[in-house]
C-alpha cells in the first residue's frame, strides 16, 4: 500500500514502537528450532485434500510468482503450499531484516562444522538463514535487487540450457519489474510489473564518499542491472513506497481474490507422491497436527528453495542412489540432487573508522520518516551502495569477480553476533572495537566461487534438518580465498583517496584472536582472518542443477526432473552457474520463465504471453 494514505497518529507510532521493541528483544533472545518436528502430527491418519491442476510447494521468491502466473489461466486450479505463516508489520520494515534472523520466520539452519571458513563462529559452523514465511526468503532478505551479468546467463545457455541466454531471460526480468529508480538504463527495466524496485533516500555521507573515491580511481557510476555492470552504484532495492516488497506482497496480495488459487500456510510438505510409472501425482503434507494428501492432475512444482527442494526430492526417492540407500530411502531415480552446492562466500570483518559521526535519532522520528517513505528504516543495514570489480584473476572483458557491499555508519547492532553466530571472543576482538556511529564496513563477496559443497539427508525422517556442508574457501587452488584477498586489497587502495582521506577513513585494528600471531594487515593475517570471518551471502544455488545431461543435473532446461513425469523444480536450486549478483531477482525471473514453460507444455497453441506493453514506463513519480 502507499504509506502516504496512512494518517500518522500517536497511536500508530505507539503501536510500532512497542512492536519494534518487543520483536528486537525476542530476536536477540529466542531459541530457533533445530528440526521441523514441531510440524509432526501425532496421528498417521491421512485426510484427502482434493485434486488440483497444479500443486506448488513453497511460496517463496519463485513459488509466489508461479502461483500468480498459473492462475491467470482461469480454468486451472492451483494449490500453493507454504510451511511458514504470514509476514508482519515488523518484517515489512527493511531496517529490521537482520532481526528476522532471530525469529520464527527463519528456518534457522546451520552448516556442518567447517574446516576452511566459519572458524570464528559458534562450533565452527555458519548460520544459514532461510525464509519460513509467505514470500519465503524474499520476506527476510536484504532487499538488494541485483540481477547479475549478461555473461552469467550466456554461460547457463552454453552449458546446454537452451532458452536461458541473457537475451532470452531479460524479458522475464523486465516482465516482473515495476522500476521507480533514477538514472536507469531504461531499456533494461520494466515499468508495469508487480514487483517494485526503488532507490533509498537520503544517502548516508559514507555512500557519497564511496562513489567519489571510486570515481577518483577511474571507475564509473553505472546502472548495474543495465548496460554495463563494472563500476559502482547506489543500491536498487525491492521496496514499495519504502516498505519491503516481498514476492508475497508483490505477486500474491493483488490476486488473492482469484477463485482458482488456494494458499495453505503453516503446511509442511513431507513427500512428493510418485507412482510406479515414475509419475508425480501429488504431495503429502502436515498441517495443524494432521496429515493431508493433495493430488495434482497436471504437475507438481517444487519451489522450496536451494536447501529444501533437494531435501524433498531425496525424501521422495529422487537423489544420489548410494546416499538414498545409506538412509534407507527406496531409490526412484538416481540423480545428483544436493550435489554442487555453491554460494557467494563473503568476508564480514573489514571495518574502517572515520571522523564523520552519523547522527542517531529516536525510534519515533525514524518511524515518521518510514511512514513518509524515506530514512534509515527504509533500508536493510543502511547499505546504500555496491560496487563490481574485476581483479587480475578474471580476464573476461566487463565481467566482475568481486562485489563490495558498503555498510555505512549506524548499521552495526548487537544482532550481528547472533545473525553470524560469531563467538564471544571474536566478537569482542572485532565488533568490540567498532563505534557504530562513525564506522564503515565493506563486505567482500566472491562472485564466482569454485568451492563446491553438498546438501545431504541425516536420515529418512522428513522433519530432520538436512546437512548443509558448503565448504567455503576450500577449492584446491585457493581461487576463492585469493579472489577475496584481492578484494581486500582493492578496498584498502580505495581508502587511499582524497574522498576518504577527507573523512580520515582508516582501517580498524580488529584482529580475531587466532590471527594475532601474524603482522596486522599482512597477507598471512588476511588469509587467517578470512577463514575466521567468512560466511555466506545467503545465496545457495545449484543443488537441483539444470542441465540437459542427467549425469550432470537434476532438471532439464524446461525444469522437468529428469526421468520423472509431471514434476518440475523452479527456484534458485536450478541455477547452473553462479550469478555476478544476488539471487532474489534471478529467483523471480526463474518463476516467470517456469510459468511460461508450464503454459507452453500444458496449453495447446500457447505462445509466450510476454506483452511488450508491460515493459514500457507508465509512470515515474519519484
Ligand atoms: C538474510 C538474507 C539476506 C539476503 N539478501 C538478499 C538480497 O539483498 N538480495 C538478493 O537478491 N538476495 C538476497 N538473499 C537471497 C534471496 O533472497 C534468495 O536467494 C531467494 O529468496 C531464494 O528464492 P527461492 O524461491 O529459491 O527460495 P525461498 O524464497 O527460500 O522459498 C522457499 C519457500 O519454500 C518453503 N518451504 C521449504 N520447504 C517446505 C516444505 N517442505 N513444505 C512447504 N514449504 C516449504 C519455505 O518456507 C520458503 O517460503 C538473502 C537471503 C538471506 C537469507
Amino acid at each position: 500500500s502507499d504509506n502516504s494514505y496512512i494518517p500518522i497518529t500517536q497511536n500508530l507510532i505507539r503501536y510500532y514502537v512497542e512492536l519494534i521493541t518487543r520483536e528486537m528483544q525476542r530476536a536477540l533472545t529466542s531459541v530457533l528450532p533445530t528440526s521441523a518436528h514441531f510440524y509432526e502430527p501425532e496421528s498417521p491418519e491421512i485426510i484427502d485434500a482434493g485434486e488440483y491442476d497444479f500443486i506448488i510447494v513453497g511460496a517463496g521468491s519463485a513459488g509466489a510468482v508461479i502461483a500468480n502466473r498459473l492462475t491467470e489461466v482461469e480454468e486451472w486450479s492451483v494449490l500453493l503450499i507454504e510451511a511458514g505463516d504470514l509476514e508482519t508489520d515488523f518484517s515489512d520494515i527493511p531496517f529490521m531484516h537482520i532481526y528476522l534472523q532471530g525469529l520464527e520466520m527463519n528456518w534457522g539452519f546451520n552448516t556442518t562444522p567447517q574446516t576452511t571458513a566459519c572458524l570464528g563462529m559458534w562450533n565452527r559452523s555458519c548460520h544459514y538463514p532461510r525464509g519460513r514465511v509467505l514470500g519465503g526468503t524474499s520476506s527476510i532478505n536484504g532487499l538488494a535487487y541485483v540481477r547479475g551479468n549478461p555473461l552469467d546467463y550466456d554461460k547457463w545457455a552454453a552449458l546446454g540450457n537452451t532458452g536461458w541466454s541473457y537475451e532470452e531471460v531479460l524479458p522475464y526480468f523486465k516482465k516482473s519489474e515495476n522500476a521507480r529508480i533514477q538514472d536507469a538504463d531504461e531499456e533494461y527495466h520494466g515499468y508495469g510489473g508487480y514487483w517494485f524496485v526503488e532507490n533509498h533516500r537520503p544517502n548516508n555521507a559514507h555512500t557519497a564518499a564511496y562513489i567519489q573515491a571510486n570515481i577518483e580511481r577511474g571507475r564509473r557510476v553505472v546502472d548495474y542491472n543495465g548496460r554495463e555492470q563494472l563500476g559502482v552504484a547506489e543500491a536498487q532495492i525491492n521496496n514499495q513506497y519504502g516498505r519491503r516488497c516481498s514476492t508475497a506482497k508483490a505477486f500474491l496480495r493483488p490476486i488473492q481474490h482469484r477463485e482458482n488459487l488456494e494458499i495453505w500456510i503453516n503446511s509442511y510438505v513431507t513427500q512428493i507422491l510418485i507412482d510406479r510409472n515414475k509419475k508425480a501425482y501429488g504431495v503429502r503434507l502436515a498441517n495443524r497436527g494432521q496429515y493431508f494428501e493433495a493430488r495434482a492432475r497436471r504437475e507438481v512444482i517444487v519451489s522450496a528453495g536451494s536447501i529444501q527442494s533437494p531435501q524433498l526430492l531425496m525424501l521422495s526417492g529422487v537423489g544420489p542412489a548410494d546416499h538414498l540407500k545409506s538412509v534407507q530411502i527406496p531409490v526412484v531415480k538416481d540423480l545428483p540432487v544436493g550435489q554442487n552446492l555453491k554460494d557467494h562466500a563473503t568476508y564480514f570483518g573489514l571495518y574502517f573508522t572515520s571522523n564523520y559521526t552519523e547522527p542517531v535519532d529516536t525510534i519515533e522520528n525514524y518511524l515518521r520518516q518510514y511512514f513518509n517513505e524515506y530514512g534509515p528504516y527504509t533500508i536493510a543495514l543502511n547499505s546504500q551502495a555496491l560496487g563490481f570489480y574485476q581483479s587480475h584473476l578474471e580476464s573476461t572483458p566487463g565481467y566482475p569477480d568481486i562485489e563490495f557491499l558498503v555498510i555505512p555508519a549506524n548499521s552495526s547492532t548487537p544482532m550481528i553476533q547472533r545473525a553470524l553466530h560469531v563467538t564471544d571472543e571474536v566478537y569482542d576482538a572485532v565488533w568490540g572495537r567498532v563505534d557504530p556511529t562513525t564506522m564503515m564496513c565493506i563486505y567482500i563477496i566472491v562472485l564466482h566461487p569454485k568451492s563446491v559443497g553438498t546438501i545431504t539427508l541425516k536420515s529418512n525422517d522428513p522433519y530432520e534438518y538436512p546437512d548443509i556442508d558448503p565448504r567455503y574457501l576450500s577449492d584446491p587452488y585457493d581461487h576463492d580465498i585469493e579472489t577475496m584477498y584481492q578484494g581486500i586489497l582493492l578496498a584498502l587502495d580505495l581508502i587511499d583517496t582524497n574522498a576518504y582521506r577527507a573523512r580520515n577513513m582508516s582501517l580498524l585494528y580488529a584482529a580475531p584472536p587466532d590471527c594475532r600471531g601474524f603482522p596486522f594487515s599482512s597477507r598471512a593475517f588476511w588469509y587467517c582472518a578470512m577463514r575466521q570471518l567468512t560466511s555466506n551471502l545467503y545465496h545457495p544455488i545449484s543443488t537441483c542443477r539444470m542441465s540437459p545431461d542427467p549425469e550432470e543435473g537434476v532438471v532439464d532446461p524446461r525444469l522437468r526432473v529428469h526421468g520423472i513425469k509431471n514434476l518440475r523444480v523452479a527456484d534458485c536450486s536450478i541455477i547452473p552457474h553462479p550469478v555476478s549478483g544476488h539471487t532474489n531477482a534471478p529467483a523471480v525471473m526463474i518463476g516467470e520463465k517456469a510459468s511460461d514453460l508450464i503454459k507452453e507444455d500444458n496449453l495447446p497453441n500457447y505462445k509466450s504471453l510476454i506483452n511488450e506493453k508491460l515493459y514500457k514506463r507508465h509512470f515515474y513519480d519519484i
